[in-house]
């Protein structure tokens, strides 16, 4: 019972009491922010937890415990678990995906090593979706829904190289690949509410995921059968293999039937995790830059010369450290998500500030407030957009401040073993797409120098979703 919960001695931000505890879950969705601050400067370095609907969520924050979560092993505590939880993978993703999640390799060890390699595409992509979503021709000011054509451009742009052309242009597929986030929450929403014995039946009647794979593989189905084709017709000698994420799968996949079965699935996965992350980071980084126009002269400046020197080159983006800066900025003040880390304890842990966590429990660590101390970052709650490459400069560092290194203190990539293997793609995709803004548009607000306020739902921080920024051609 209640006072012999080992939870018990964890201090709550909101009411504890058993049924009021479903007040405090209804306050935390709608008040996520101001909750987790209080706790925060509460419980500073230490241990609070919330109450969730149905349990509750144990929230560390600082410097050590941060670091004692990264260094728990797998078998301490769980990060599959944690989204079994958190999104209920097992049935939104299927089972095969959450059980077996091969693609974190793939990423790690083909995307992330043929950056350099895939860029041209990437490239040619990104030029290709500006034109047909923000053609901005002439001198007028084109009226830019921003966050959904992010979400279009960086659909197309990283499926360019998750399945290739034709694929990436095609509406029906790019609308089922962006879609499929909002599917998983409205399964996961859906799932919730029932009791855990009903929600293999309900999850194949009633959550919209089951028939996004279906329609999904209707698409991408016979571009796997052709693949499949060729490799076994011409094996070794197939020359035009092609170089894409579909393809390292199908590779990673090859003798095993239940990957082999599941691999459109696992392709969704692929873009819930790339997706909206992306298009939410870089829309946040763009309304900074719509709403203070004087950062563009100095980011052009140094786009523009890298650019000309060195042309559209993976190495060329690594020393865009200004741009790197803006967009770890943004990232720190903004984030997509104000916890990081969440993850089930599988075994009792022990914490060093004493706390004592039981088997079971969902952690997770206050991201957001420790992107927001002033002892972490000085003057936190000002937007610095050069405040990492400076730092970068000062201690002749190459890569410590970089967008993609996280650390107990910036953790909007997680840290550690699980640490976001798609970063570093994200890194390239992003910082391509803004510097193609940069050299190509003028950015602003109908409401010059305002930058528009961000909601939140739940702990997520999305970029106002109905701001327009307004694109001009590129005036000389
Ligand atoms: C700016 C964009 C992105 C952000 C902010 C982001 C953020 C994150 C975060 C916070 C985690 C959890 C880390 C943890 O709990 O330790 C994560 C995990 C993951 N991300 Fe990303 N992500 C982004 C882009 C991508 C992309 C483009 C891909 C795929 C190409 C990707 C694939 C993954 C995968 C597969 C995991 C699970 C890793 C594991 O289980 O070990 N992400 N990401």
């Amino acid at each position: 019972d209640r006072w012999r919960n080992p939870l018990h001695k964890i201090p709550t931000i909101g009411p504890s009491a058993p049924l009021l505890s479903y007040i405090g879950a209804y306050r935390f969705f709608h008040h996520a922010r101001e909750i987790l601050q209080e706790g925060y400067i509460t419980y500073k370095a230490s241990t609070f937890k919330v109450a969730l609907f149905d349990r509750w969520l144990v929230v560390i924050s600082g410097r050590e415990l941060v670091e004692e979560i990264r260094r728990f092993p797998d078998d301490h505590v769980s990060f599959e678990k944690g989204a079994q939880v958190m999104i209920q993978s097992k049935y939104t993703f299927g089972r095969e995906p959450a059980e077996d999640p091969y693609h974190i390799d793939v990423i790690r060890e083909k995307l992330t090593r043929n950056l350099a390699s895939l860029l041209p595409d990437v490239m040619d992509e990104i030029q290709h979706a500006f034109h047909q979503f923000i053609p901005a021709d002439g001198d007028d000011w084109t009226s830019v829904s921003a966050l959904s054509v992010m979400a279009q451009i960086v659909a197309r742009a990283s499926n360019r190289v998750f399945v290739g052309v034709p694929y990436c242009r095609d509406p029906k597929y790019l609308k089922l690949a962006i879609n499929f986030t909002g599917d998983v929450n409205k399964g996961r929403v859906i799932l919730n509410l029932v009791p855990a014995f009903l929600r293999s039946v309900v999850a194949h009647y009633f959550i919209p995921t089951r028939s996004t794979r279906r329609q999904t593989a209707e698409l991408i189905m016979p571009l796997i059968d052709e693949r499949q084709r060729l490799q076994r017709e011409q094996g070794n000698n197939w020359i035009d293999k092609p170089n894409d994420m579909l393809m390292w799968l199908m590779d990673e996949a090859e003798g095993n039937e239940d990957r082999l079965r599941t691999l459109v699935q696992m392709l969704l996965v692929i873009n819930f995790a790339a997706i909206h992350t992306s298009s939410n980071s870089i829309t946040h980084t763009l309304y900074h830059l719509a709403a203070a126009p004087e950062y563009v002269t100095l980011l052009r400046e140094e786009v523009e010369t890298l650019i000309a020197k060195e042309g559209w080159t993976k190495a060329a983006l690594m020393k865009m450290w200004k741009l790197d800066s803006f967009m770890k900025e943004s990232q720190r003040v903004n984030g997509i998500n104000a916890i990081s880390l969440t993850r089930i304890a599988l075994q009792d842990l022990h914490l060093s500030d004493g706390t004592f966590i039981p088997a079971g429990t969902l952690i997770t660590a206050a991201a957001g407030a420790m992107h927001s101390d002033d002892e972490n970052y000085p003057d936190a709650h000002k937007f610095d957009p050069f405040r990492f490459s400076k730092l970068r400069e000062q201690e002749g560092e190459g890569t410590k401040h970089q967008y993609v290194s996280t650390s107990t203190d910036y953790i909007s990539f997680g840290h550690g073993k699980h640490a976001c293997p798609g970063r570093f793609f994200a890194a390239n995709e992003l910082k391509a797409m803004l510097a193609y803004i940069l050299i190509n548009y003028d950015v602003k607000f109908e409401r010059e120098g305002v930058r528009p306020e961000n909601k939140w739902i739940s702990t997520a921080i999305v970029p106002d979703p109905t701001a327009k920024v307004l694109f001009r051609k590129r005036q000389n």
